[in-house]
């Protein structure tokens, strides 16, 4: 496909196609829907008017900051009749990841109380790297058997830690220096979208730290790589990816996700990926420097617009 056949402007005739040729519409969320804890005009509506319309949605981010009942919480809260089953997230990913590999052991994981929780649901045993470390404000600390290292851990877990400190990332690195220990990562994205004054660092800076100084490579479950499909079509076999478009706001994560999977691809500029960037990109894709997986089918400025052109058709065919 000539890059001519992709990061097209989504029009009114587009849209149609999209309602009328696709069955299942798996939405990011940070940067899509909402950057927290704004939501985006539109956003509600458009998952309620594909579901009327007979769509399948399914909510696939990688945030590891909620578990699976936070988030149908916080969409009924908004006014969209979430299910938990609809709702793939990277900390309820990581549990069932475990659980797929048979996983015996006890974890060290560097993130937030919603990874203890989806861990424990399913009865992981965590060993610490939730919240504040107690020794973080130590400087002496590691210079003594304050550690309090644990034996039996035999995996290591790196998820976005509002946290963080220099003594689990210490901690994190020590365990993995045991070359039986696991090493996973709920996903490595570099930043949470959010508005153009602060970068917030995201799961993939946090990562970065505990891959080098451990001088080890995770496996990443999240997007773009495979599990998060899986997932869906574990609980879901008659997804098709052919009738199923991603709509996200990171090329490397929802887009690059949603091409590997075979899906149709819209973008829109609401999240990390701006109109400047992908014009970059394009050329870089046409220069053979960079990969086509990064490139949507077709782009939009927000969910809202995507609706109105919906709706819009509508009239024109009623
Ligand atoms: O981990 C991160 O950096 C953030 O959670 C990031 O925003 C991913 O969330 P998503 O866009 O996949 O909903
Ligand atoms: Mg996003």
């Amino acid at each position: 496909m000539s890059t001519k056949e992709l990061c097209i402007h989504l029009t009114e005739l587009h849209a149609k196609s999209l309602l009328n040729d696709n069955d299942t519409f798996l939405f990011d969320c940070d940067g899509v829907l909402w950057n927290f804890p704004d939501i985006f005009t539109g956003a509600v509506e458009l998952l309620n008017y594909l579901t009327e319309h007979g769509k399948r949605l399914f909510f696939v981010t990688n945030n590891s900051t909620k578990t699976q009942d936070d988030y149908a919480k916080r969409f009924n809260d908004i006014g969209y009749k979430a299910k938990p089953e609809q709702i793939i997230c990277s900390a309820w990913l990581t549990a069932q990841h475990l659980k797929s590999i048979n996983f015996k052991g006890k974890c060290y994981v560097v993130g937030m109380s919603s990874m203890k929780h989806e861990l424990e649901r399913e009865g992981f045993q965590i060993c610490g790297g939730i919240g504040p470390d107690p020794l973080a404000s130590d400087a002496n600390a590691i210079k003594t058997d304050k550690l309090e290292l644990d034996k039996d851990v035999d995996c290591v877990i790196s998820a976005l830690d509002l946290h963080i400190s220099y003594i689990k990332i210490l901690k994190a690195a020590t365990y993995l220096n045991r070359p039986n220990v696991l090493f996973l990562a709920t996903n490595d994205d570099a930043s949470l979208p959010q508005s153009d004054e602060i970068v917030m660092p995201g799961a993939g800076s946090i990562l970065a730290s505990v891959a080098a100084a451990s001088c080890r490579s995770p496996t990443i479950l999240g997007k773009p790589h495979r599990p998060m499909f899986d997932a869906i079509c574990l609980t879901f076999p008659d997804v098709d990816p052919k009738r199923t478009v991603m709509i996200g706001d990171r090329v490397e994560t929802d887009i690059a996700f949603g091409n590997r999977q075979g899906t149709k691809t819209l973008l829109v500029f609401t999240g990390a990926t701006s109109e400047k960037y992908l014009d970059t990109l394009k050329q870089q894709v046409e220069k053979h420097t960079t990969e086509r997986d990064l490139l949507p089918n077709f782009c939009v400025k927000d969910v809202g617009q995507f609706l109105q052109f919906l709706k819009s058709t509508e009239k024109s065919t009623s």
